[in-house]
């Protein structure tokens, strides 16, 4: 067995470095994109290179296991019309302007993508669970784009100050069962940690309705890390990318958030051509 075939039967972290035409990315290309036009694979995004590659880069080039990801892909979208039917922002504007969710501008120290969401800033009565998982999803396609996050993956910060039982009651356990699937073999990003902030007592609940679907790889990568956060979170992520809402010397949770809203409108375009009812 070539050494080649034996990275594509076990995956091998070293190919994700490897730039996206050389030869033996070619090939992982190649044979994936064989398999799932045998297996009937043809979902909206079609299986471009680009689009293949994301998903090799996210199980390490294991063949095998980077196509599974590719059909949950394709069945947890078509299982959630809510959430993937529509992904232009602009009917989300509100919750954006709200400061709900921001992207740090910098990256953390192992080039992982930091995500931010307050869920205060999240008024039930205005929006669904399903439009708020779908500000995540909508981050998740563009950031799914970066090579570097391919292969560095992301982390995110749930600040859960403002939780309140409205909010609980919104998490139904399809909505938990989704959480679980989308944050494990259903898209392909690495999920490299979930930090939760200010949770109160009540959330504990929430988080075991979501618990038991998550593999124990994932688990591990969940801190929670209550109100008295700041010292645990800086343990994690430098003090001068975080913004000083959080303790930090970065730019400040406004302009991030802004930032990030500008930024999605400008790919409004794309996200529609992305939606499963495109
Ligand atoms: C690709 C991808 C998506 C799409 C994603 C997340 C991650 C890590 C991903 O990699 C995490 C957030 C989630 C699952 C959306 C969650 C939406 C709900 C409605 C937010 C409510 C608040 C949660 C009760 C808080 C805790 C959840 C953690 C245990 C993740 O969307």
């Amino acid at each position: 067995m070539s050494e080649a075939q034996e990275d594509y039967e076990k995956g091998n972290p070293k190919l994700n470095e490897l730039p996206d035409h050389s030869p033996v990315v070619a090939e992982a290309i190649r044979i994936i994109r064989q398999r799932a036009e045998a297996e009937g694979e043809q979902g909206a995004p079609g299986l471009s290179e680009h689009f293949l590659l994301r998903f090799l880069r996210a199980r390490d080039f294991c063949i095998e296991q980077a196509l599974r990801l590719l059909k949950n892909y394709h069945k947890w979208r078509k299982e959630c019309p809510e959430i993937t039917a529509d992904l232009r922002p602009s009917p989300l504007l509100e919750l954006y302007g709200a400061g709900y969710h921001g992207v740090l501008r910098a990256r953390d120290a192992y080039g992982s993508r930091v995500l931010i969401y307050r869920i205060e800033k999240w008024d039930p009565k205005q929006f669904t669970a399903y439009e708020v998982f779908r500000v995540s999803l909508i981050t998740s396609e563009l950031l799914v784009q970066e090579t570097e996050t391919q292969i560095n993956g992301i982390k995110a910060i749930f600040d859960l100050q403002g939780w309140r039982f409205v909010h609980a009651l919104q998490i139904t356990p399809s909505i938990a069962n989704r959480i679980a699937a989308v944050m494990t073999d259903s898209f392909p990003l690495k999920v490299r940690g979930i930090h939760l902030i200010n949770e109160p007592l009540f959330f504990y609940p929430v988080y075991s309705l979501i618990k038991p679907f998550l593999p124990e790889k994932i688990r591990q990568r969940i801190h929670l890390h209550g109100c008295c956060y700041m010292e645990t979170l800086h343990q994690h992520f430098a003090e001068n990318i975080l913004p000083p809402e959080y303790g930090g010397t970065g730019p400040s949770m406004i302009d991030l958030c802004k930032e990030w809203t500008d930024h999605i409108m400008n790919c409004e375009d794309y996200l529609l051509s992305i939606s499963e009812r495109a």
